[in-house]
C-alpha cells in the first residue's frame, strides 16, 4: 500500500477497522445448512459476521453427522437451521443468529424479506432452489454469493445486479434423460435398469395414482408399439386387488414385469435383430433353485419365505447386510417380493403416496432389486445396493475438506463485496484435475441475452397437437426453467398458479391441464402464438414464441422440446454496434470462465465456460414489446470446457 493511499487494498483492508466494523453489522443470509452451509456459518461467525439468518427446510440425518460438523447424533430428527444456529451461538455467544426452518420457496421469503440483507450466500445443493434465490437476489438487488461441491471438486461466484452475471446467465446442464423406448424395452445399461425400476416401477406399485411419468405417457400412447394387449391397458393391472395377500400381489407383479412383459417385448421382432434378446424371468425356477454358497452368500440366511418382520430394510431382514455385496439372482427376486410385501404390510399408508427417497432404506431395496432383475434378465451387469442408491440418487460423495474450503472462499467474496472492491471479486474454481488446485478468474459481466437477467426472449418448439398444457407446465415451466408458480397468458387464455384463486379459476385451470396445447380455449397454443409467462414469486417473466414441430428424433432430443433464446430484433441491432465492449468491473480480466450448476437434487457440480458473446445465438424473429428490464430469454449453446491459460485451467 502506498504511503499516500489512505484506503488499504485487499486483501490488506481485512484487517482494518473500518471492513471489521461492516462485516460485524451486515446483515447476512445463508441459504442452506448442510455440508456448505455449517462450514459457513461456523467461519462467519469466526470472522467477525453477528448478524446471520439462516434457512433450510431440511432435519438431521445420522448421514449428515460425518461432515456436517455442528450436529451431534442426540441432533437426528431436529431441524438443520436451529441446531446449526445453536452451535455457532456457542462460539460467539453475543451474534445475532435467526434460523429459519422452511423451503426458501415459500411465500413468507419473498422480496421484502430478501432486501433485509446485505449480502446472500448460498449453501445448497438443487438447482431450483439456486435459481429461485437467484432471481429473489435480482428482484431485491442483494449481491449474491453461490457456491456447490462434489466430492473433490466445488467452486465460488458472485453475482451482482448489474455488474456480475447473474447464476443464470450461462445455461445450467439439465438433468441426464434417457430415450423413453431405451428404458421401457431395450435397456443396455444399469443405469437404464435403475431408472426403469424408480421412475416407473416404485412409481406405479406406491406412487400417486395422479403422477404421469413419461414413461407411462408413452405407454398411454403407443409409442412403444405394444398397444391392443388387454392386460396392459388395464390401468388398475398394478393394483392390489379385493382380497389377494400381500404375497400374492408381490408375485404377480414379479410375473406381470419380468416375465410376461418381457415375452411382450421379444415379439416385437424389429428390435432384435441387432441386439441381444433379453430371457424372461420364471420366479419358481429361481425361488426353487439352492441359495448361493460362494463367497456372495446372505450372511445370515432367512427362512426361506422369511418376512421383514418390523424391519423397515427388507435387504437386511433377509440377511443381506452388506451393502457393497452383490446379490445373486434369488438374492434379488426374493428382496423384491419381500419389499413389496413391507411397503403392504408395514406402511400401507404409503402406497399410494410414496416417492423414492435415497434415505429411505425400502425403497433402495425395492429399486436395486428390480434394476437387477430386468438388468439380469437383459444381460446386463447388476449393482450392488451401494451403487444403486448412488445411482438412484444421483450420489456423489462429499468430501468435508472441499466443503471447507469453498465455505471459506464464499466469506472472501462476501468481505469483497461489502468493502465494495467488485474488481477483486473472483469466481473461483477447486479441482484435484487442475494443475493448480485453485483457479481464480473474474466473473463475468450480465449477459443481455439472460433470460432472467437480460432482455431476450425465448423460442420454443415443441408438438403443439400432442403436448398436453400439463406437459407443458411441468416439464418446460418447471423443470426447464426453474418457475414456481407460473402464470401462463396466450391472448384470452390464462392459466394461473398459486394461492388466492377462487374456485371457479381453479376448476378452470384443472379443466385445460389434460388438453393438448392447440386445443386449448382461446383458438389454442399453435405455431407461431406467443406466450406470456409470469411468476410473481420469483419476480420473473418471461416471453416464448412457440413453433410447432411433431417429428422428434427421440435419442437426440428425449425430452421432445427445445428451448432457445435470443435478443429480440432490435436490440440485436444495439448489441451488434457494442459487441466486445460490454465490460465492467472485473470483466476484461482473460476469458470468463464458468458457472456452477447442480443437477436436480444432487450436488453435482458443472464446470463450464462462458464463451465470448459472438458465439452464442441470435436468432431472434420477434420485437418484444418494451415492457420491465427483469425480462429473459435464455443463453443456449454457451458451454463449453475452460480454456487453458494462465488464469484457467482446462476443467474436463
Ligand atoms: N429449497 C430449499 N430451501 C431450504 N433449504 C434447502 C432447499 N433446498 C435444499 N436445501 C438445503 O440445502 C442443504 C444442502 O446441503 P447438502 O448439500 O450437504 O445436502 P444434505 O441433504 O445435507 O446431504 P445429502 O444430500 O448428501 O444427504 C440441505 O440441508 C438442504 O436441506
Ligand atoms: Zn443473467
Amino acid at each position: 500500500m502506498a504511503a499516500s493511499d489512505p484506503t488499504p487494498g485487499w486483501p490488506a483492508v481485512v484487517h482494518s477497522s473500518g471492513l471489521q466494523q461492516q462485516v460485524k453489522y451486515a446483515k447476512v443470509l445463508a441459504v442452506g445448512a448442510g455440508g456448505i452451509g455449517c462450514e459457513l456459518l461456523k467461519t462467519l461467525v469466526l470472522s467477525g459476521f453477528e448478524n446471520i439468518e439462516v434457512i433450510d427446510m431440511d432435519t438431521i440425518e445420522t448421514s449428515n453427522l460425518n461432515r456436517q460438523f455442528l450436529f451431534r447424533k442426540r441432533h437426528v430428527g431436529e431441524s438443520k437451521a436451529k441446531v446449526a444456529a445453536e452451535a455457532v451461538r456457542k462460539f460467539r455467544p453475543h451474534a445475532q443468529i435467526v434460523a429459519h426452518q422452511g423451503n426458501v420457496k415459500e411465500p413468507q421469503y419473498d422480496v421484502d424479506f430478501f432486501r433485509k440483507f446485505d449480502l446472500v450466500l448460498n449453501g445448497l445443493d438443487n438447482l431450483e432452489a439456486r435459481r429461485h434465490v437467484n432471481r429473489l437476489c435480482l428482484a431485491a438487488e442483494v449481491p449474491l454469493v453461490e457456491s456447490g461441491t462434489t466430492g473433490y471438486i466445488g467452486q465460488v461466484s458472485v453475482h451482482k445486479k448489474g455488474v456480475f452475471e447473474c447464476f443464470e446467465c450461462q445455461s445450467k446442464p439439465s438433468p441426464k434423460t434417457y430415450p423413453v423406448c431405451t428404458i421401457r424395452n431395450t435397456p443396455d445399461k444399469p443405469i437404464h435398469c435403475v431408472v426403469w425400476a424408480k421412475e416407473l416401477l416404485f412409481q406405479r406399485l406406491f406412487g400417486r395414482p395422479d403422477v404421469v411419468t413419461d414413461l407411462d405417457e408413452a405407454e398411454a400412447n403407443g409409442e412403444d408399439g405394444a398397444e391392443g394387449h388387454e392386460e396392459k391397458e388395464d390401468p388398475s393391472f398394478f393394483l392390489r386387488r379385493d382380497g389377494e395377500t400381500a404375497d400374492a400381489y408381490a408375485r404377480r407383479i414379479f410375473h406381470r414385469v419380468f416375465t410376461y412383459d418381457i415375452e411382450r417385448v421379444l415379439r416385437m421382432k424389429d428390435l432384435w435383430t441387432t441386439r441381444t434378446p433379453p430371457t424372461p424371468l420364471v420366479l419358481d425356477d429361481i425361488l426353487e433353485s439352492p441359495p448361493s454358497n460362494g463367497p456372495h452368500a446372505p450372511a445370515k440366511a432367512a427362512a426361506s419365505n422369511g418376512h421383514a418382520g418390523a424391519s423397515a430394510s427388507a435387504s437386511r431382514a433377509l440377511g443381506l447386510r452388506d451393502s457393497h455385496q452383490m446379490w445373486s439372482l434369488r438374492d434379488n427376486a426374493r428382496v423384491f417380493l419381500e419389499s413389496i410385501r413391507t411397503f403392504l404390510e408395514q406402511r400401507p399408508e404409503d402406497v399410494g403416496a410414496a416417492e423414492f427417497d435415497k434415505d429411505d432404506a425400502l425403497a433402495v431395496d425395492f429399486v436395486t432389486a428390480a434394476a437387477n432383475l430386468r438388468s439380469l434378465a437383459y444381460g446386463i451387469p447388476t449393482q450392488t445396493l451401494f451403487d444403486c442408491k448412488g445411482m438412484a440418487g444421483n450420489i456423489i460423495h462429499a468430501i468435508a475438506t472441499t466443503n471447507a474450503i469453498i465455505s471459506g472462499l464464499i466469506v472472501v467474496e462476501a468481505m469483497k463485496l461489502l468493502a465494495k472492491m467488485d474488481s477483486h471479486c473472483k469466481a473461483t474454481y477447486l479441482s484435484q484435475f487442475n494443475r493448480r488446485m485453485v483457479c481464480a478468474v473474474a466473473p463475468p459481466p450480465p449477459d443481455a441475452k439472460c433470460m432472467v437477467c437480460g432482455k431476450s426472449q425465448l423460442q420454443l418448439q415443441i408438438d403443439t397437437a400432442s403436448t398436453t398444457l400439463g406437459q407443458f407446465v411441468t416439464k418446460v415451466l418447471k423443470k426447464h426453467l426453474g418457475i414456481n408458480e407460473p402464470t401462463v397468458t396466450c391472448g384470452d387464455f390464462m392459466y394461473e398458479e398459486g394461492s388466492g384463486l377462487d374456485d371457479s379459476e381453479v376448476a378452470f385451470n384443472a379443466k385445460n391441464l389434460p388438453l393438448a396445447l392447440a386445443s386449448l380455449p382461446g383458438g389454442g397454443v399453435r405455431n407461431g402464438a406467443i406466450l406470456e409467462i409470469d411468476d410473481q414469486t420469483q419476480h420473473f417473466q418471461v416471453q416464448v414464441l412457440v413453433s410447432h414441430k411433431d417429428d422428434w428424433d427421440e435419442e437426440k432430443v428425449p425430452e421432445k422440446f427445445t428451448l432457445t433464446g435470443s435478443l429480440p430484433p432490435a436490440q440485436q441491432e444495439a448489441e451488434a454496434g457494442t459487441a466486445g465492449t460490454a465490460g465492467t468491473a472485473g470483466a476484461e480480466a482473460g476469458p470468463s470462465s464458468a458457472a456452477a450448476a447442480a443437477g436436480d437434487d444432487n450436488d453435482v457440480v458443472e464446470l463450464v465456460e462462458a464463451p465470448p458473446a459472438s458465439t452464442t445465438e441470435q436468432s431472434g424473429k420477434r420485437k418484444r414489446p418494451a415492457e420491465s428490464d427483469a425480462e429473459p430469454a435464455p443463453s443456449k449453446g454457451k458451454r463449453a470446457k475452460a480454456a487453458d491459460d494462465d488464469d484457467c485451467i482446462c476443467l474436463d
